[in-house]
């Protein structure tokens, strides 16, 4: 039998089928992973739809796939790969999630999140998240990046929460502020490097929200969620940065403007997930570069 399997075997084997976990299950998945990699992680990034190419520019790559980690949820959507990428990303040791999970998927919001706290398990201190949203700011184009200032946890006023039961404070607090979520050196050194790399004018700050989806919005949806001044919004990301922040990680975020939304009640145009996966692979190479200046700059 092989090591891993042994491993897996030793492991309680309920794991798959649980909806949230205890800290020693996480601190069994992250030495599980830990010991299949070299690798020593200081910075952890979340690749959202169309996003994953990332992970090319990912040097000595070590690649497991979700589904030979114990408990991970795989990915079912198209342009989620579900492979944590381990590696050298402008010389620092990073973790890429390339592909992650959706509560639409129908995983509860504890196992969407489970990645993050083992990322924290791993020695992971730092997380990037991206994602692909919609335009809900009249001003935004698509193809825009946008630097995620704060967020609307929409899902949250309907209970989707990953931080919702028993509390374990080794993960963190029972009730962790929110006000800060978005690290404020982080953002600023994201537009800075954005305007030195002549991306200025299609580099914004806005404020990201997450409605539990699979559908898109409808248009009433759209124009209330552009006068309570959210400017882009989509269908992950939040539960992530409650889990990361709750467990003392420090956050950066951005979104890749996919798509506008239909504000117009006889517009025949709809979104789709098409569309979403284009626009990804047009700005693809624009925010691999940005990103990686970003991680060359960024202090871990
Ligand atoms: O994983 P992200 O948030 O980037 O993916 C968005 C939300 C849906 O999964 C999909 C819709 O096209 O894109
Ligand atoms: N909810 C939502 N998610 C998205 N992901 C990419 N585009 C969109 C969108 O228009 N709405």
């Amino acid at each position: 039998m092989s090591k891993d399997k042994a491993l897996l075997r030793r492991m309680d084997s309920s794991i798959d089928t649980k909806l949230s976990f205890t800290y020693e299950d996480v601190e069994q998945i992250a030495s599980h992973i830990l010991d299949r990699v070299k690798c020593r992680p200081k910075l952890g990034i979340i690749c959202g739809s169309g996003l994953g190419k990332l992970a090319d520019l990912v040097q000595e790559r070590e690649v497991i796939p979700y589904t030979e980690i114990p408990g991970f949820p795989s990915s079912t959507v198209p342009g989620h790969e579900g492979k944590l990428v381990f590696g050298k990303l402008s010389g620092k040791s990073v973790v890429l999630m390339q592909g992650r999970a959706h509560c639409y998927e129908g995983y509860s919001p504890q196992k969407t999140t489970l990645a993050v706290r083992t990322m924290k398990m791993m020695g992971i201190n730092t997380l990037f998240v991206t994602n692909a949203a919609g335009g809900i700011n009249r001003n935004y184009n698509v193809g825009d990046i946008m630097v995620i200032k704060d967020h609307v946890n929409l899902a949250g006023f309907a209970g989707v929460n990953p931080l919702v039961g028993v509390n374990d404070e080794r993960f963190g607090p029972r009730f962790p502020a929110m006000s800060r979520a978005y690290d404020l050196d982080l953002r600023k050194l994201a537009l800075n490097t954005a305007k030195e790399m002549g991306f200025g004018e299609f580099v914004r700050e806005g404020v990201y929200s997450m409605m539990v989806g699979p559908n898109f919005e409808t248009v009433t949806e759209c124009r209330f969620l552009n006068q309570i001044g959210i400017d882009a919004t989509g269908m992950s990301t939040v539960p992530e940065v409650l889990v990361a922040i709750h467990c003392g990680m420090r956050v950066f975020g951005m979104s890749l403007i996919t798509n506008k939304v239909i504000m117009e009640y006889d517009a025949e145009d709809v979104a789709n997930h098409e569309e979403v996966l284009q626009t990804g692979d047009r700005r693809s190479t624009d925010l691999q570069q940005l990103m990686t200046q970003i991680v060359d700059k960024v202090e871990l």
